[in-house]
This record gives structure tokens, C-alpha cells and sequence, in this order.
């Protein structure tokens, strides 16, 4: 469990972060979100010790993060930053094992590590090990990258911007391999965007910053529901917000007997996913199935009462 308790970063007269406090959740992912210059990046570093709080106290699993070394603290905690930072004269293996060899990790299990991780990204080890990261695409780049934080089973993964070089239809597919990833380690993040979207697709828990201040905190489901002040409101989009609320609602949740053509969407999509394909291809309900079997379908009808809209 992370605590940041009341933390705070002032330069001059201004505080770019100003007594922030949150709880985060072993094992879950919570985004932090505002505008530019709101502090998300500030508060991010406070916790690794890159800037050094004005006041306030990050614990995690209960110490303090004031009575360890910094070096010591950042091995705890991985890094990923936009742009990967990747050492460019390395290979990919050798950019994975980076963390786990200055642990002295034994050859083998650093190995068997960078092994693990490159599968999990959907990257073949031995196809892509040796491979220099020249040699990658941005998406690729952008896993090892991430691949790397997570080597040494860092306590806690803090991720500035880590999708925002990529277009925006790898950037989908990089959340999906990252909430997936994620999930499969038990891995506890903490990553920042100025993009909502994001933060509602990723976030187990939504933080919304304003000026300094943490002026939201809550499940995304809440965020968009219930926006505690008008900032959050207009963050999250009046226009778009039954279209938000849709890709947290699943498939399963309004399936119903009965036969639809055309391709089918997995069990596990969302009410936006099924809602693209009924307008993508013209069609009033499409058919879902689980591990190739038909469970049922969705109407286009029943997408639009949960979305709050006259069918
Ligand atoms: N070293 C510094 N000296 C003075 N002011 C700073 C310093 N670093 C950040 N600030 C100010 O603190 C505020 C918060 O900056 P921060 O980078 O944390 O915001 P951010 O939300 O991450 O923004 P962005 O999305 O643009 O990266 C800004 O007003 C910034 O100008």
C-alpha cells in the first residue's frame, strides 16, 4: 500500500503540489490526470525522491520513503517515462536486465526474467532479445521500455505520459497489453496523463488534479457519474459522457437470447465496442461469443437505454 499524506512541492509562491494525500491500493492501477502545470508530474517524482517534497510524507508497505536512500528507494520503484528512455547502445535484454543485474540477480534467473517479460509484451525472445532498440518500432520500443520498469518486481511502477508518442490506435492496444500485463503480476502503477480517456479506460482509481490540488479521487465509474467540481465535469466531456459510460459497461451485462449476423464481439467487450460494430457495419444487434461459442447477442436498442437515449 502506497500512503502520500499531505504532500507538498512549493517554488517561491507557488505550490505545484499542494497537500495531496491519496492512498493507493496494492495491486491496482491509479491514474493521475489533469492539465498542464496542474502538478501530476511533480507529485509523480516526489514519490521516487527525484524532487524532494516542501512537506508531506509518502509511505510505502508503511516506511517512510524520507528514511531510505534515494538510490536504494528508485530501485524499489520502477520508471517509465515518455520517449522509454532506452539505452540505445544496449540490447533489448540487456535493457530488461538492467535493474535485476545491479541487484546481482544470478544470470539465469535475470535471463529467465527478460525471457518472461518479452513474452508477456507479445514479443518473441528470441526474435527480439538480441535486436538493438533502433531496430524496434515506437509500439516496441515503448513495451520494452515498460518491460524494463518492471523487471525487478518494483514495489510500485510509476509511469509519466508513458503513451503519449504513440498513435492513437497502438495507444489503445498498448493500455489493453498494459491493464493485461498488469493484472497477470499483481503490479501496483501509478501513471500520469492529461488525457481522460485514458484515465477511465486504465484507472482501477481516477485522480483529478487541479492547481496543485487533488480535487477528485474515486473509480472511474464515479468520476464520470458524479464530477465533484465543474473542472472534473468539463474534463470528463458533458457531450461524450454516455459514450464514456458505455465502455465501463460489458457486453455480458445486456446480453440476450437470440440470433444476430455478422461478426462477433468477444464476451468480454464493452457496450462501446458493441455500439462501434452496430455502426460500423449498419447492423441492430451483433452476436458474442465466449471461446467460440454463441452466448447471445446485443441490440443496438438495448445499447442506447443504458446509455440513457430514447431507443
Ligand atoms: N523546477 C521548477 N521550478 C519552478 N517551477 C516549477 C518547477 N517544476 C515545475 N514547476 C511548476 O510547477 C507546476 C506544476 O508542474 P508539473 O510539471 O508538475 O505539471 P504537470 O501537470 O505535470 O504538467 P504537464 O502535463 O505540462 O507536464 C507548473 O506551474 C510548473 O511551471
Amino acid at each position: 500500500m502506497i500512503e502520500i499524506d499531505r504532500i507538498t512541492k512549493a517554488y517561491g509562491d507557488t505550490r505545484a503540489v499542494d497537500a495531496v494525500s491519496m492512498t493507493v491500493e496494492t495491486g491496482t492501477i491509479t491514474v493521475i490526470v489533469g492539465t498542464s502545470g496542474s502538478g501530476k508530474t511533480t507529485l509523480l517524482r516526489m514519490i521516487n525522491r527525484l524532487e524532494e517534497p516542501t512537506s508531506g510524507e509518502v509511505r510505502i508497505n508503511g516506511t517512510s520513503t524520507q528514511s531510505v536512500k534515494p538510490h536504494i528507494l528508485r530501485r524499489r520503484i520502477g520508471y517509465a517515462i515518455q520517449g522509454h528512455g532506452l539505452f540505445p547502445h544496449h540490447t533489448v535484454g540487456r535493457n530488461i536486465a538492467a535493474v535485476p543485474e545491479l541487484l546481482r540477480w544470478p544470470r539465469d534467473k535475470v535471463r529467465a526474467r527478460v525471457d518472461e517479460l518479452l513474452a508477456l509484451f507479445s514479443m518473441e525472445p528470441a526474435q527480439f532479445r538480441d535486436r538493438y532498440p533502433a531496430e524496434l518500432s515506437g509500439g516496441q520500443q515503448q513495451r520494452v521500455g515498460v518491460a524494463r520498469a518492471l523487471a525487478s518486481r518494483p514495489d510500485l511502477l510509476l509511469m509519466d505520459e508513458p503513451f503519449g508518442a504513440l498513435d492513437p490506435i497502438i495507444r489503445t492496444r498498448a493500455q489493453d497489453d498494459l491493464r493485461r500485463i498488469q493484472q497477470a503480476l499483481g503490479s501496483t502503477i501509478m501513471l500520469v496523463t492529461h488525457d481522460m480517456e485514458e484515465a477511465i479506460r486504465l484507472g482501477d482509481r481516477v485522480a483529478v488534479m487541479d492547481a496543485g490540488r487533488l480535487v477528485q479521487h474515486g473509480p472511474p465509474a464515479e468520476i464520470i457519474a458524479r464530477p465533484a467540481t465543474d473542472f472534473v465535469a468539463d474534463m470528463v466531456g458533458d457531450v461524450e459522457r454516455p459514450l464514456r459510460l458505455l465502455s465501463l459497461i460489458g457486453v455480458a451485462e445486456v446480453l440476450e437470447d437470440g440470433a444476430a449476423d455478422g461478426a462477433a464481439l468477444p464476451h468480454d467487450a464493452s457496450l462501446r465496442d458493441a455500439l462501434s460494430a452496430c455502426l460500423w457495419t449498419g447492423r441492430d444487434a451483433v452476436p458474442v461469443v465466449r471461446d467460440g461459442a454463441r452466448l447471445g447477442r446485443v441490440t443496438f436498442a438495448a445499447i442506447r437505454a443504458r446509455a440513457g437515449l430514447q431507443a
